[in-house]
């Protein structure tokens, strides 16, 4: 969604519209903060945009419009005793919207997000595209990649399965969660899939997410990685 920064108190630190600033430095120590990018990827209407406004403005956002090319929001966190910057790319889902920034999406990214909506089943059956786009835009296997299912919040509604959707993570043995931008008591769990990520890139380890079933605790374990996205480039 593009939103402009100000709006609602949330920060959208910079866009397509503004200049690109210098690397910042940290407060305590001088020292320049360790920049993560992560990228939102997913079909239109996910709720990319809300999960990213959820992480880094706290809220729900309730109007979203489609986001149009990306959307950059970052927040900084403290993982262990040290800040570090996460920079959320917040990509566009409509392919009109898209097709001119794929290559700045992909560049230099240190991890990606892949979203679905839990209440679409279509939106995980295209998963594989947006996995094999990843893979076409040479992004190093070594990168996580992490599987999410949003709009948890709407149960009644729900048509792709847990177990469905741990078939496929499994498949390319990325971790799966499943949250909700929107319930306010899923906050933290937002928090967490990002924390986790922040957690990986900062220690540069293989870390393997696993979330067993509905609704559990998402454990760590670090194992090693696997992906099927070989770079043909
Ligand atoms: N019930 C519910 N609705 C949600 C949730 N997350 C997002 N939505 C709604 O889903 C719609 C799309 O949300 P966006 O965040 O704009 O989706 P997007 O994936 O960024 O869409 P594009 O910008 O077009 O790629 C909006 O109407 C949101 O209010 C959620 O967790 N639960």
């Amino acid at each position: 969604m593009a939103h402009e920064p100000g709006d609602d108190g949330f920060v959208t630190v910079y866009n397509r519209k503004t200049a690109s600033r210098e690397p910042p430095l940290d407060d305590d120590t001088g020292l320049q903060l360790q920049i993560f990018k992560i990228i939102v990827i997913g079909d239109s209407n996910v709720g990319k945009t809300c999960l990213t406004y959820r992480f880094c403005g706290g809220k729900f956002l309730k109007n979203p419009e489609a986001t149009i090319g990306v959307d950059f929001r970052e927040r900084s966190v403290v993982i262990d005793g040290e800040t570090v910057k996460l920079q959320i790319w917040d990509t566009a889902g409509q392919e009109r919207f898209r097709k001119s920034m794929v290559e700045h999406y992909y560049r230099n990214v240190h991890a990606v997000i892949f979203v679905y909506d839990v209440t679409k089943l279509s939106t995980l059956e295209s998963m594989p595209e947006w996995i094999e786009e990843c893979a076409r835009q040479c992004v190093p296997p070594a990168v996580p990649r992490i599987l999410v299912g949003n709009k948890c919040d709407l149960q009644a509604r729900r048509e792709v399965p847990t177990s469905l959707a741990q078939r496929m993570a499994d498949s390319y043995n990325f971790p799966l969660f499943e949250t909700s931008a929107k319930d306010p008591g899923e906050k933290e769990h937002v928090d967490a899939i990002f924390l986790t990520l922040a957690y990986r890139l900062k220690n540069h380890k293989p870390l393997r997410l696993k979330q067993p079933s509905e609704g559990s605790t998402v454990h760590l374990a670090d194992e090693q990685e696997r992906s099927p996205n070989h770079c043909t480039c």
